[in-house]
């Protein structure tokens, strides 16, 4: 698992932590970090590190301190480092005075001949996107120069990953003691490159994001065993389509049935279209584990949500029977609840914008799992998953902007239920759901249809169990 910590909690630990070391200790940790990290980039690139030439961008804070530091280390190793304050009366003295000692020099304008630029302008202390004095540096990185982050790339706010203004997107992040949730959460993450974690030794309480790897989603698929049959692997239901969106309910089906249940049963008025593609479906109402409803539904079909809401089979709930849920309903159920809204539709969940949803994920994803007492994967370019009561929420570290395709949420709502119905808990048959449906795309890869993500889905399974 993969797991990131808000500034507020990596502050604490650090504060705790340097109460206990001389000053500057931590400085010092993390300057070595991203120093040994330049010097491998330099030395893949160039052979060596003496004689390439590194750009510093440094800004006010100990963000240009660390890149300071580091810098003085690669001018011990006969780089000919050069430091670009973004206010050149701001810049950290220790860090100054060490790289100036090192034979390093500070220039006002960035040098375009460069085998690596540095970006210390902001870490952990930026707020908002960079101002001016600052992107007008990030501007001037010369194209093609490979870009190492300092902490997170300038311009990202570390806490949601959300970028308000001019950033700079790097090639290679190093990051300090942990990941931090705008590392893992796009449009940060996608700014971010390789991300390398530097131990400073910080003890860390429980994180408030965390992303699956592929050891933990082989740990939580189910696995069929010698004495399973069919209805032990579990039956999941399909409530989906209608005469105006009968694909809903064939791609539903498609993503039900690689999802590891051992059938899938499909009740509503696409049962032709249904069978015509898959004959191993059954048809017309009868027991389930899980019941997916929602995809393609269409209008007047609250009477079936709530039947199945009544019952006391897990459920995952997507797209139009999302329309006027009771919180209270959900809260009152005993079996596990899933919603899978996207933006929009987490936003009339809440009652707020689409916009304000969009702006803050992370909030907003959170909010609906109490609100409603259930398990609630948010859809968009970065998937997150979170339930009530548990602190942290899932992002989903897999998937591609070709997701965002017609039908694919429908393909992922079948997906998930059947993981239901195995016996997954809502929060892990949505963030299970969401990883395997995220690598079957990369595997197709390219402008991709919704059907060739479900057939990619057994390839993307046997990806995280025998890698
Ligand atoms: N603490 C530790 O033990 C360790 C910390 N470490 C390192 O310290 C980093 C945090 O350092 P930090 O707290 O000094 O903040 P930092 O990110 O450098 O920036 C703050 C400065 O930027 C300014 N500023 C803000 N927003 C801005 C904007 N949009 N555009 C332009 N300017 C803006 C703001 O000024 P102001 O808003 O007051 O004008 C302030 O002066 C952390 O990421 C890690 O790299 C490591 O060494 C490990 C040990
Ligand atoms: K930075």
């Amino acid at each position: 698992m993969r797991t990131a910590y808000s500034v507020e909690t990596v502050r604490a630990a650090e504060r705790e932590l340097m109460a206990r070391l001389p000053e500057g200790a931590l400085m010092l940790r993390a300057a070595a970090g991203l120093a040994a990290v330049c010097a491998g980039l330099l030395a893949r690139r160039r052979g060596r590190v003496y004689g390439s030439r590194v750009v510093l961008l440094v800004g006010p804070g100990d963000n240009g301190g660390d890149a300071l530091y580091a810098g003085a280390r690669l001018a011990r190793r006969g780089a000919g480092v050069t430091a670009v304050p973004m206010d050149p009366e701001r810049m950290h003295a220790g860090g100054l005075a060490a790289l100036r000692a090192a034979g390093g020099r500070v220039a006002q304008a960035v040098p375009q001949r460069a085998d690596l630029v540095v970006d210390g302008l902001l870490g952990i202390g930026g707020r908002g996107g960079l101002r001016p004095a600052g992107a007008a540096l990030a501007e001037r990185i010369p194209p093609g120069v490979p870009v190492v982050a300092v902490d997170l790339p300038s311009g990202v706010d570390a806490d949601t990953g959300e970028v308000a203004g001019p950033a700079v997107t790097a090639d290679v992040t190093v990051t300090f003691g942990a990941y931090k949730p705008g590392l893992l959460i796009d449009p940060g993450a996608s700014r971010a490159g390789a991300v390398h974690l530097v131990d400073i030794g910080l003890e860390l309480p429980e994180p408030e994001v965390e992303a699956l790897q592929h050891a933990d989603v082989a740990g939580l698929l189910p696995e069929p065993t010698a004495s399973s049959d069919k209805y032990r692997r579990g039956v999941v239901g399909i409530v989906a389509g209608s005469a105006q969106y009968p694909g809903a309910a064939v791609l539903a089906v498609a993503g039900a049935l690689r999802g590891g249940a051992g059938a899938v049963r499909y009740v509503g008025p696409a049962a032709d279209s249904v069978l015509a593609r898959y004959p191993e479906t059954l048809i017309g109402p009868g027991r389930v584990q899980a019941w997916v409803i929602g995809p393609g539904l269409g209008e007047g079909r609250a009477g079936e949500v709530a039947d199945v809401l009544a019952g006391d089979a897990a459920v995952l709930v997507d797209a139009d029977g999302l329309r006027g849920l009771d919180p209270a309903v959900l809260r009152a159920r005993t079996a596990p609840t899933l919603l899978t809204p996207h933006a929009g539709e987490a936003a009339a969940l809440l009652g707020v914008s689409r916009e304000s949803v969009e702006a803050g994920r992370l909030a907003a994803v959170r909010r609906l799992a109490e609100r409603y007492g259930a398990a609630v994967l948010l859809k968009g370019s970065t998937t997150l998953v979170a339930s009530g009561g548990v602190r942290a929420v899932r992002v989903n570290p897999t998937g591609t902007p070709w997701l965002a395709t017609a039908g694919s949420g429908d393909v992922l709502s079948g997906l998930a239920g059947s993981l239901l119905a195995g016996g997954l808990s809502g929060a892990d048959a949505g963030s299970v759901g969401a990883y395997l449906h995220g690598l079957a795309a990369r595997r197709t890869g390219g402008p991709l249809l919704a059907h060739q993500v479900a057939e990619a889905l057994p390839a993307a399974w046997r990806d995280t169990t025998h890698p």
